[in-house]
Parts: C-alpha cells; structure tokens; sequence
C-alpha cells in the first residue's frame, strides 16, 4: 500500500485536480493507496478570517463565508458532470450550510473558543475530501470516502492535539481492513479520544494524518505531493540558487522541516521514522521530478551538508549572573518556568563557565518569557545575584544540516569563515553532539547574504557571485569594465564565477543595480540614472546593499575616495585600488588600511600602484612572507617618463611629447604628477612599506629635473606653456646624455633605509639602457637573491595593463 498526500495547491482548482487524479490513478494500477487531502488552498486561511470577523460581530464574515461556499460550488460543477453532480453538491450544501449555522453562533454570542475554531477549521478538508473522492468515482476510479475524525484520536488540547498513537493504529487497522482500492480521507482532522469532539493535528498536518496511515498499515511508501520539486538546498526566496535534495536521511529532513523548510510538516517524520517507512516529496505539476526521498539511510558519499534552512524572525534571551555559576539547578528551573507558560525554546546555548543560558524564542513568546523567568529568578534578582533577562530581537537562525558533518574536520570553520569574509557577526551557536546540526544567529539584516554564501561555499556546483563597485570610469576605469563585459561569460563557464558590477561612479554621478549593471548600456544608464555622486552615500548605499563578496574598485587619483578605504574595510568591503594615494599617505595610515583589513576579512589589494599590471608587490610579498629581506630596490617606476626620454630628441618640443605621454593613457590624471617625480616617489615609499621599512614620503629625496616655474602653474595649458618656454633645459639634458651614448631613466633606489629619486644618465652596458617604451623595471636586491637581482619588467603604465592588474587583484579575492 502506498499513501498519497495532497497539499492546497495541488487541489485548489479542478485543472490541478485534474493532475492529481492522474497521478492517483496510475499509482493506483499495482498496489491500493490512501489518498489524503488538504483544504483547497487558501480556504484554510478564509475558514480562519470568517470565524475571527464573526466573533467581533462583523457582518463582513458572510461575504468570506460566500466566497468559501462558491468556490466548493463551483469546483463540483466544473470536476462532475450534470448527470452525476447532484449527490455531490447536495451533500456539499448541506455541510456548507452546518458552517453556515455555526458561524451564526459564533457571530451572536461573539465568543470564538480554540475549541469552535477546530470545529471550523475541520470542514475544509472534509469538504474537500467529499468533493474529491466523488470525483475520483465519477472518472471511474475504485474509491471510497473515509472520515479521518473517526480513526484519528487526540488528546484536548485544541488546535495542537496531541495524538494517541495507539489507540490510533489500532483504529486506523480496523477502519482499513476491507478498503478500497482508493481510499480519499481529509488531512487535518482528528477527533478526541474521550468525547468525540473535533480536533486537528497544527497547521500543516495533513502530512502528519498521512505518515500515521502509513505507519499503522506500514504502508511501503509515503508520498508527500506538493508544488515544490522536494526539499531545497535552502529558501529559493532568499537563495536563486537553491535546488532540490535529491535524498535525505530522516533526522536530516527532521532538522530541515524543524528549522522553517517548509515543505514538509516535522511531526510526520516521528511516525514514519519508527516504522522506517520511506516519504517522497514530489511536484504535482512536474511529476516526472525526482523530487527528495527521505528514508533511513542516505547514500553514502552524499554532501557533507545537504541543506540549510532558517527561521527569519526569533528572540535571544539571555540570563547572566555570577548567581549562576556552579549552582545546580537553574537549568531546570529556567526551562520549567518556560515550558509552564507554553514557550517553545528554538535553540539553547550555555557557556562553560556557567556564567549565561541563552535561549532562542518566537517573537510572540517574548512576554512570556521575560515573564516566566522574571517571576522564577526574581529572588535572585532583587539580590544581584543574577541579571534582569536580556531580551534582543532582530535576529536571524540559519541552520547548517548534514548528517556526514559528523567527525568531519572543517564544517564550522568553513561556515565561520564564510560568515566572517562577509562581515557577518555570529551572535550564539549551537551544535549538538550528533553534529546533525550546526545552528548560527546572526542579525536579521545579513540573513540574505549569509544564507546565499554559505550556501556559494557548500554546494560546489553554485556559481560564485562577485559584486563590484566602480568608483572612476576614465581611462583606466572603461578598459576595465570592458574586460570585465569580455570575460563575464568564461568566468562564469570556466570557474562557476559570475562577476557584477552592481556601483558606478564618476565625480559626477553614481548609479546602481543590485543585480548587475547592463555593461553594454552603462554610461546612458549613469547618465539618465541623475543620481549625483556622494561619497558618503555611495559608501552607505554599499554597506545597504549588504551584497556578498562586495569589493569596492577605486579607479580615481582623488584623495576623497581614498578617505573612504577605512570605513570600506571595515565594512567587510574589499578594496581594488590602482589609485596611489592611501597607500603613499602616512604610515601609520597605511598601517590602519592593513590592519583594518586584517581586522575585518575584507581584502586591500593595490598591485597596480606600482608597476601597473605588473607583478610587482605580489612578488615583493612573497619575498618577505617567506623570509626574505630586501636591502636594496633598483627601479625605473614611471612609464610616462620613460616613454618619454624613449621619444624625446630634441627636434621636437618637449611639451609635445609630454601631450603624446598623456594622449596615450600613460600619465596621471595630473601629467605634473609623472614630471615632477612625486609618482616615481610614491611608487618606491610604497616598495619600502611593503618590505617592511617604516618611510615617509618626506623621507625621500627627489632630484627633480622640471623647473620649478613649470610645476608652480593653476592649469594644464600654463604648464604645457611653461615647459615650451623652458624648452632649452630639456635639450641641453638630452643633448648632454646623448653625447655621452646614454639614455635617460628616471630612477628611484632604495638602499638600507634610505631612498632618493632622479634623472640618471645609462650606458649600454646597463641594464636599464635598453628599457623601452613606458615599459618599468625593478631589481629587488634580497638575502637570497644577492648575486643577480630578482627583476620584473614590462610595461608599466597604459590603461590596458592597469586595467588588468585591477581584474588579477579581484581573482585574488574571488579564489580566496
Ligand atoms: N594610466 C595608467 O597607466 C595607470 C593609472 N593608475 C591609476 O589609476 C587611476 C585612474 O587613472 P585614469 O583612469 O587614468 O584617470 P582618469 O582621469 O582617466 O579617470 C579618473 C576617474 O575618476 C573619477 N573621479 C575623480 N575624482 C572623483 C571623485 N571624487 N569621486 C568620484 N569619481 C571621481 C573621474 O570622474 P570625472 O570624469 O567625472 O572627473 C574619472 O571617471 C589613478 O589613480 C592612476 O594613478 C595606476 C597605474 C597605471
Ligand atoms: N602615470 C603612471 C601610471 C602608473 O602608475 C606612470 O606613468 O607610470
């Protein structure tokens, strides 16, 4: 025998029905079913508002109750034809009519008991079953009407019953002893043991009516069908990627249905459990899904974690005292004044000191706890000796299930780890010695975020998303949005990566879109978009978002945005900068930068400040991460300089080829900046830091070769002009380098501490002679590269190679 459980959705209409009586027909060929059914969907929720509109006196309870009563009409016409619809819809009125009555009653003496509203809630499953089995019988099918209220008993407690299995297997044997092939029978209702009066099993139960069928006919098989493909990985409302558990063991899909997954109701489990009876959750409208098997043993070489699930929503009450150490009995005392006022405890935490119990809770049970244990400890707490109740609120439960979680090395750290990268504060954890079941709290606004990394972490086969966000779209900002448009798709294909930028901003204007600016399309969009740029506010709406893997790219020259970097980080929010600011600033800010990232596993990646795609200060941390010392660096660090004395000869001005330098995307926004030497200084204080040396730009002596007047000039324009003026100082540096057969470099040394930088003539011989274009070199002298330097070159400015240095940094941070 197999038993059969439909849900609202899958009965709501006669198209769905329709399905359904599809599906019981074929299941039915090779073997008897039970088949159990829900309300129609949505008329639990309508049974409910009437009774609540009627026990206040308002007169809108009819027209709820009208609705009700059309829909069952309706749904008899449409499912039986003329001939055979007679039986059905008399019997359907005249249940409709006995609601009728009863809500009358509840209406005139205002008065809506647990009890009255069991008896309501029951007749829309019973309403539903009617109509159904006859259904089932008009298309031919086998089938038999059975009353659930008459083999389903329970204890009083209305609303929540509680069943008396025994009695109930026994009752369920002797009712089933001679079914049907086809036996429809309402979920839900149930009927007490003592006096006969209606009770139901808790929102939701059906599957429960279903699992304690199966379990007292030990039925082969139990199938749950429902408008899901089975269980989720996670809440495909909070998590896109969320797919379906493909089979659970049943204390894996006990700890997913107890911590809100939906799908299945957690007391089913228990019944089904102890016969060892497998459930299967299956789609109605897509019956050829697999869906979830739920049975004793999972496979073998399943995933370590097979889902996570969360409750949106709880209380964390807290009870601390010194009063609590070492004393026996409060344990006790604190969960019995609980559970004398009815409050489910969701989760428990206790540290080992003693010193605090802290306790997850509903919402609504929050009174009533602080109530409780006020009232219990309130001798302890008039004499200090243990701490008024800390209740807090706005907070999150996931939990992390599996059942291979157990002695395997590394589950928690890699959830801590994937929650902390995000900068997400775990505020109390629990695991149970089963290690079925790591549980987190978390603030409720990071819920979204934790759930979808965590769930990027776990589940291999998700892709990983990386949220960008742009401030500066010039030269080097465009190139790289169009690698990024490039590689979108093979990053996505070849490392199960999708990479967004999800924040733009110019100095103008910042635009946003969380889940992912259209590249093809992005100035009009920030052109149209008129939201002005704010800095403040751009942070702010990063930090709003609150998106997973979120780097900020700083593609600017502006000390302004390099103020932001500090809050950035510590926001958890990586930084990408190509922009030398920030990390030329003062050491100790420097310092902060780092520290802070270190502080909030958020990533501070700069390889471009130097070298632009060069692998400059990857390779110089490698040096000193594995021990090296560095003693001397040897560097032609500008390509705007070096292009220059590469095309600078004389014959044509000096200006000239300066606009040539800029024109090409070499030169700071500032071409003044590359003249006057202060990038080259800044690039080598930057190399010292890194090698762990304590400078200052102040520390540098720069050997200028540019005039003074030149530099000292308001625009762009009197600087071109100036340096026209000055134009014979620069042949005569040319002419006197040429005579001699050497080439011009702009150098910038590091020895021992101390650092200068200059214009230096070289002879061929050197290996800085034939450095050509805007290419850069650095020789890196360390302990144990002391014979021949270790030396990276290439080129070292352009927006191409910037751009690409700023894509590498971000890699970095999406394998880390
Ligand atoms: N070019 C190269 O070869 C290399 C460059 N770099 C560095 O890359 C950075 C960018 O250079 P590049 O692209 O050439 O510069 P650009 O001048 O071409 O672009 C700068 C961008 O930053 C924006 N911007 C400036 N100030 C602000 C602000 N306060 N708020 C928001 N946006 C702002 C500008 O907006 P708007 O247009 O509205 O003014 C513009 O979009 C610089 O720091 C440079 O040192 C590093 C290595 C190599
Ligand atoms: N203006 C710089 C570009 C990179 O930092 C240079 O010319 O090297």
């Amino acid at each position: 025998m197999f038993v059969l459980k439909f849900g609202g959705t899958s009965v709501a209409t006669s198209e769905n029905l329709k399905k359904v009586r599809n599906i019981v027909s074929e299941q039915s060929e090779s073997q008897k079913v039970v088949v159990v059914v829900s309300a129609l969907g949505g008329i639990t929720n309508q049974l409910q508002e009437c009774a609540l509109l009627a026990s206040e006196g308002k007169e809108s309870y009819k027209e709820v109750l009208q609705s009700i009563e059309k829909r069952h009409i309706e749904l008899c016409n449409e499912l039986l034809s003329v001939k055979e619809r007679n039986n059905t819809l008399t019997r359907t009125k005249l249940l409709l009519n006995d609601l009728e009555d009863i809500y009358r009653g509840v209406f005139l003496i205002r008065e809506l008991s647990p009890r009255s509203l069991d008896h309501i809630l029951s007749y829309g499953e019973v309403l539903s079953a009617a109509i159904i089995s006859d259904y089932f019988r008009s298309t031919g099918l086998d089938t038999l009407l059975l009353d659930s209220k008459n083999f389903i008993k329970t204890d009083n407690r209305f609303g929540k019953a509680t069943v008396d299995a025994k009695t109930t297997y026994t009752k369920i044997q002797k009712e089933f002893e001679s079914a049907a092939q086809i036996s429809v029978c309402p979920g839900f209702v149930a009927s007490s043991k003592n006096d006969g009066l209606i009770t139901t099993l808790g929102r939701g139960g059906s599957d429960y009516t279903a699992a304690l069928i199966a379990a007292a006919l030990e039925a082969k098989e139990i199938q749950i069908w429902t408008d899901v493909s089975g269980m989720m990985t996670s809440d495909p409302r909070l998590v896109p990627n969320a797919h379906p558990i493909e089979h659970l063991s049943y204390e894996e899909a006990m700890e997913l249905s107890h911590f809100g997954a939906k799908v299945i109701y957690p007391p089913t489990i228990q019944p089904v459990l102890d016969a060892d009876i497998p459930v299967h959750i299956k789609n109605t409208f897509q019956s050829d899904n697999p869906g979830t098997l739920i049975s004793k043993d999972g496979p073998e070489n399943g995933q370590v974690v097979k889902g996570t699930s969360c409750i949106q929503e709880i209380a964390l009450c807290t009870l601390t005292g010194s009063g609590m150490i070492a004393v026996p009995n409060i344990s006790y005392r604190l969960f019995g004044s609980l559970s004398r006022q009815e409050v489910n405890v969701i989760m428990i935490t206790q540290a080992s000191s003693e010193h605090s119990i802290t306790v997850g809770i509903a919402l609504d049970d929050i009174d009533k706890a602080r109530q409780a244990i006020s009232e219990e400890f309130s001798y302890e707490i008039e004499t200090h000796k243990i701490n008024p109740l800390e209740v807090e609120t706005g907070l999150s439960i996931i939990a992390l299930v599996g059942s291979r979680m157990k002695k395997q090395v590394g589950v928690s750290a890699k959830l801590f780890d994937t929650l902390s990268h995000n900068g997400v504060n775990i505020r109390a954890i629990a695991q149970g010695s089963t290690e079925l079941n790591i549980t987190v709290v978390i603030d409720k606004k990071d819920l979204k975020k934790s759930l979808n990394s965590i769930h990027e972490s776990f589940f291999l086969s998700d892709r990983r998303k990386l949220h960008l966000f742009m401030i500066g779209v010039g030269n080097v900002g465009q190139v790289f949005i169009e690698q990024v448009k490039a590689q979108q798709e093979y990053l996505a294909k070849k490392h199960n990566l999708d990479v967004y930028i999800a924040g733009l901003a110019n100095s103008r204007q910042m635009y946003f879109h969380e889940e992912g600016i259209d590249l093809e399309n992005w100035q009009d969009l920030m052109e149209n978009n008129h939201q002005k740029m704010d800095t403040e506010k751009f942070v702010e709406k990063m930090k709003d978002l609150n998106l997973r893997n979120s780097v900020c790219i700083d593609s600017t020259a502006s000390e302004d945005i390099a103020k932001l970097y500090k809050d950035v980080l510590e926001s958890s929010i990586s930084i990408v900068t190509p922009n030398k600011i920030a990390c030329s600033s003062s050491f100790n800010n420097f310092k902060e930068l780092t520290d802070s990232a270190i502080k909030y596993k958020s990533k501070f990646l700069y390889e471009t400040n130097v070298g632009a795609g060069l692998p400059v200060i990857s390779t110089l941390n490698d040096l000193i991460k594995s021990g090296d010392e560095v003693h001397k660096i040897q560097a032609v660090l500008s390509g705007t300089l070096n292009f220059i004395f590469n095309n600078y000869d004389g014959t044509q001005k000096f200006s000239e080829v300066v606009q040539a330098a800029k024109e090409a995307g070499f030169t700071e926004p500032d071409p003044r900046i590359d003249l006057s030497g202060v990038d080259v200084m800044r690039k080598i204080l930057i190399l010292a830091r890194v090698s762990g040396y304590k400078l200052e730009l102040d520390d540098i002596v720069n050997n200028g070769f540019v005039p003074e007047e030149c530099m000292n000039t308001d625009s762009l324009d009197e600087f071109y002009t100036k340096l026209d003026e000055h134009d014979e100082v620069f042949k005569e540096i040319y002419k006197k380098a040429d005579k001699q057969n050497k080439r011009l470099k702009y150098v910038a040394t590091f020895v021992d501490g101390k650092s200068q930088t200059g214009l230096e003539a070289f002879e061929a011989d050197h290996p800085f002679y034939n450095l050509g274009g805007k290419d850069n070199i650095v020789l890196f002298h360390t302990n144990r590269y002391s014979d021949q330097p270790l030396v990276v070159k290439g080129a070292g400015a352009g927006a191409a190679v910037t751009a690409s240095g700023i894509f590498a940094d971000i890699m970095k941070i999406a394998s880390a």
